[in-house]
């Protein structure tokens, strides 16, 4: 579970600051999807970086679990983030050399050393996880032989190699057209089920709103509940 509790955030801007996020509460359970939407500069993507511990809220907390991640130091987050936190940034931002498989492996490679035994489930759960993603054939590719929507659901994959407890997306069908944009938002929504995650998805793309189950939309800085437009009779 991820609770945004009261969450502010602001950034110097000239002689003043500009509030991205204005006392902000949310809860996200996990196997749910919350999308969160609103328009452009609404601090969409600065409340996705608060709820990721990449920065620190100048007020109210984050919980994650039963942690309260707003008040770890950064090395921490940091552990935190490895442990429990899966992101999904708006462009794949993959390693050019390595394969699919490699782009998993590598992520535990990162930071904690972990155990033997651990190390060598790594690329059995990358296997796995690639085949869940549906890219089991593509699995020796480098990401210049994998169209968009694959890369996506290689990074989609990749966060999950953790075994998050929360998976936070920003804008992750930006660079797909319609199609390959719904069949990923439709593999997150699956993953989120599948692997009990707390999902939160930042998306601009109005159509996907009704599968999730729950929106809410950003205006300055602040949480709307989202309220659909009437259907034209
Ligand atoms: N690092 C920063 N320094 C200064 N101001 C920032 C910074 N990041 C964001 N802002 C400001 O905070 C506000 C919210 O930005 P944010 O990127 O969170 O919005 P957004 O809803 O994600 O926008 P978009 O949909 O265009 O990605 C904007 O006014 C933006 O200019």
């Amino acid at each position: 579970m991820i609770r945004l509790d009261d969450l502010t955030l602001s950034f110097p801007d000239g002689d003043g600051r500009v509030t991205a996020v204005d006392h902000v509460s949310l809860v996200a359970r996990p196997g749910t999807a919350t999308a969160i939407t609103g328009p452009s500069g609404s601090g969409k993507s600065s409340l996705l970086a608060l709820a990721s511990t990449l920065i620190r809220p100048d007020a109210g907390r984050v919980l994650i679990d039963d942690v309260e991640a707003s008040a770890l130091n950064r090395n921490e987050a940091a552990s935190l983030r490895r442990e429990r936190i899966g992101i999904v940034f708006q462009q794949s931002n993959l390693l050019p050399s390595l394969t699919a498989q490699e782009q998993l492996e590598v992520m535990n490679e990162l930071g904690a050393p972990g155990s033997r035994a651990r190390r060598s489930g790594i690329p059995a759960r990358a296997a796995e996880l690639l085949d869940a993603v549906g890219l089991s054939v593509h699995r020796g590719k480098r990401p210049h032989q994998l169209s968009g929507g694959q890369r996506q659901r290689v990074n989609i994959a990749r966060a999950l190699m953790n075994e998050p407890r929360v998976l936070l997306v920003d804008e992750p069908t930006s660079a797909l057209d319609q199609e390959r944009g719904a069949e990923i938002i439709e593999l997150i929504l699956r993953l989120t089920d599948e692997l009990d995650t707390a999902t939160l998805l930042v998306t601009h793309d109005l159509v996907h709103l009704p599968r999730m189950h729950a929106v809410v939309r950003m205006v300055d800085g602040r949480l709307e509940p989202w309220v659909p437009a009437p259907v034209a009779a």
